[in-house]
């Protein structure tokens, strides 16, 4: 019967209400969260928002001051070790043994997780597969490079295929071809069931990978939604970007008369025209232009994206 409910659950983690307090400082503010089973969920916030606080609280790590989080449909207080052996952590901080070999750190984790005989062997394997690690499974850990013991971490907590996995900042130092690697492991991991929660500070990343996205500050989800969704919600704008050859001033005078447009500025020949979103005015603006005989060196439409949505919510870029 408990099986059955835990296998119906189609909100995969529902946290409600959750504070979180450390001494004085409210780190978590009555946070409400509900993540479906089956997507890959990004969580943005700029650094010190609660991200990592927020994970750990959802993975028993950390006790919080009220409110209640579900995983699986169960609360951590009651259903600890049933929890635990479905889920999958990648902390932020590498956690492997520096002197023992690829193979050893997956398999203490494989046993950690309950696994044991032919299915753990079978299982590490598979892990270091596919992590791309197979091949140096024999090597000490201190001779790996950082993508490498990132993508080790990721073997460990991936080892007994869990329903949900929690990734911290899992591509933090790592060159281009471990990113790769580790994103297209994820999508493939997804498809083949997990359930994904992802935080970064690389908005390409999410771009890549998320089916929805969070954006965390000072301890509170301020905006949820596909990114399409953010971008409709909270942008109420776009830019035109004109370099003329000359004549730019009598330029502004016929463009600033046209219907959509919210303010403009111009730098030497370039002219940045502020428009609403309803971008039907781009082409009239342009034909006015050229059949005055204006000479259009460059033009360019800035259309609004992930950065612009966190900026405006945050006030600061993502990479801060
Ligand atoms: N053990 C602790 N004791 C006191 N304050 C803490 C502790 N851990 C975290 N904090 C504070 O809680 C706030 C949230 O920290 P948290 O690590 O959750 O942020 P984050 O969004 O994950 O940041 P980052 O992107 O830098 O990893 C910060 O102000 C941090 O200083």
């Amino acid at each position: 019967m408990t099986t059955c409910i835990i296998e119906d659950v189609r909100m995969i983690i529902e946290v409600s209400d959750v504070v979180k307090k450390y001494n004085k400082l409210d780190v978590l503010k009555g946070v409400n969260l509900s993540i479906r089973e089956g997507e890959i969920f990004g969580l943005l916030g700029p650094n010190g928002a609660g991200k990592s606080t927020l994970m750990n609280t959802i993975l028993g790590l950390l006790r919080f001051n009220s409110g209640s989080v579900k995983i699986l449909g169960k609360d951590f207080s009651t259903h600890a070790t049933e929890i635990k052996r479905k889920i999958g952590y990648v902390p932020q901080e590498i956690a492997i043994f520096e002197t023992l070999n690829a193979i050893d750190n997956v398999t203490y984790w494989g046993r950690l997780y309950g696994l044991r005989g032919n299915e753990l062997a079978q299982m590490v394997k598979k892990a270091l597969e596919f992590t791309g690690l197979w091949d140096r499974r024999k090597s000490k850990v201190s001779t790996f490079s950082g993508g490498m013991k990132r993508r080790l971490n990721i073997a460990c907590a991936i080892v007994h295929k869990p329903r949900v996995l929690f990734m911290d900042e899992p591509t933090v130092g790592v060159d281009p071809q471990s990113r790769n690697h580790i994103l297209e492991s994820i999508r493939i991991m997804n498809k083949e069931g997990t359930t994904v929660i992802y935080t970064t500070h690389y908005m390409e990343e999410i771009e890549a990978i998320c089916d929805r996205v969070a954006i965390m500050d000072f301890g509170q989800i301020i905006a949820l939604g596909t990114i399409d969704e953010l971008i409709a919600d909270h942008i109420h704008e776009q830019c035109l970007r004109l370099e003329l050859t000359a004549n730019t001033a009598e330029a502004v005078k016929v463009i600033e008369s046209f219907d959509g447009v919210l303010s403009f500025s111009v730098n030497k020949e370039i002219l940045e025209i502020k428009l609403d979103k309803d971008d039907s005015c781009i082409p009239r603006i342009l034909e006015q232009l050229i059949k005055q005989h204006f000479n259009i060196k460059f033009m360019a439409v800035e259309k609004p994206d992930l950065e612009t949505v966190f900026l405006q919510l945050t006030g600061k870029k993502l990479r801060d």
